[in-house]
């Protein structure tokens, strides 16, 4: 893989740089010899609650690509909560392996056992490579976790609604850059068709759109493709496609020194988080290109919205009519961004900034 500027200049810091640059609260590192277990925990910001953030299970090059993952990763969960108006901070796990080898009850139960351990300063769910199964086993040994089966008498797999809320931010950005926030006749790139790219995929083909998919598993991108009448493309090929929208729906850190140029696309509206590899350079790059780039944090918040329910009271309904108002919430972002002469995922950040400010201050006395 070629080596972005960004990832060589953390290389060369220290632990201790690398979390006091986002000012990150508590980084925990869980090793269990018996298990295999190689996890990282990152609590980001608690001023808003606790923090609560998926689990990812991935086979990371290196341990530092993981503790950048993970630092990236609690810190946008911090600004999707404060964003979408939850009693939440930003927290987020990353356990080190291939989830489809090397996941076993054993080394989810003892990762489970680290979360007790911080009680309840950090609530986990699933991210890339977790399943609503894997969280009962969490549940066996700690109380601090969501996105459980409903037969548990948790909220299920939080996807659905994940990619109901990128659909909501998909139509508003294509209200912006097209004016009107209907797709029919777009041609779509979606890259990654796993959980909540698959169940993106189903409600873009109610608006007959051409869809373009690709993903790493060739069994589930010929499944996803077959079902849904999309047309496969090569990873790489799909940076190059003259396509209306881009959906990135895999990993983070895709929209880069090296895509950017090549990106044809007018708007960009996806669920994975942490899109940009560095806002402060490809936010502005997009505004420059002419793409209406949707917050990543302030779009894919549907799986948030629908775990906190779980904790508040689960009821799907009510978070799915929460999440449907990402589509207000994201013109009003784009507009402050023109008002304010910002990028739009800038304006996303200063507003959820705001939030916990003003919230922490207000904890502050009494
Ligand atoms: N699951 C949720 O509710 C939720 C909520 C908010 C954000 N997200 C984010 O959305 C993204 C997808 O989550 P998911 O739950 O669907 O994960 P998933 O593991 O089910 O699916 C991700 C898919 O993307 C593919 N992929 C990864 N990198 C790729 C690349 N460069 N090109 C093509 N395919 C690639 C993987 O092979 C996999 O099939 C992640 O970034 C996740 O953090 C998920």
């Amino acid at each position: 893989m070629v080596e972005l500027k960004e990832v060589k200049r953390k290389k060369d810091k220290s632990v201790f740089d690398l979390v006091s640059e986002h000012n990150h609260e508590k980084v925990v590192f869980c090793h269990d010899k018996d298990t295999g277990l190689k996890a990282i925990i990152g609590v980001h910001n608690t001023v808003l609650g606790p923090a609560l953030g998926g689990t990812r299970m991935w086979s990371y090059a290196s341990e530092a690509e993981a503790l950048d993952d993970v630092l990236r990763l609690s810190r946008a969960m911090t600004y999707k909560a404060a964003i979408s108006g939850l009693n939440l901070g930003g927290g987020k796990a990353v356990i080190i392996g291939d989830a489809k080898k090397d996941k076993n009850e054993a080394l989810l139960r003892r990762f489970g056992r680290f979360i007790k351990n911080l009680n309840g300063s950090f609530i986990t769910a699933e991210d890339v490579g977790m399943t609503t199964k894997d969280m009962e086993y969490i549940r066996m040994e700690t109380e601090h976790v969501c996105g459980l089966p409903e037969s548990r008498g948790g909220g299920g797999d939080p996807s659905p609604v994940s990619a109901y809320g990128t659909y909501m931010g998909m139509k508003a950005a294509a209200k912006k850059a097209f004016g009107s926030d209907s797709l029919e006749g777009k041609r779509i790139a979606v890259q990654g068709v796993g959980h909540v790219g698959a169940y993106l995929v189903e409600l873009l083909t109610k608006e007959n759109v051409e869809i373009f998919v690709t993903d790493i598993y060739e069994d589930r991108l010929r499944e996803v493709a077959k079902k849904f009448g999309a047309k496969v493309v090569g990873m790489d090929e799909l940076y190059d496609l003259d396509v209306d929208i881009y959906a990135p729906c895999g990993l983070g850190g895709t929209i880069n020194d090296i895509t950017i140029d090549r990106l044809k696309c007018k708007v960009i509206a996806g669920c994975a988080n942490n899109q940009l590899r560095d806002e402060q350079v490809h936010g502005p790059a997009l505004v420059k290109k002419g793409i209406v780039y949707a917050p990543d944090f302030l779009i894919n918040a549907g799986g948030l919205i629908n775990v906190y329910s779980e904790l508040v009271g689960y009821n799907r309904d009510n978070a799915y009519a929460q999440t449907e108002r990402i589509y207000g919430y994201t013109l009003d972002i784009f507009a402050l961004a023109e008002k304010e002469g910002l990028h739009n995922q800038q304006a996303a950040m200063r507003l959820a900034e705001k939030r916990i400010e003003s919230i922490g201050k207000m904890r502050s006395t009494f």
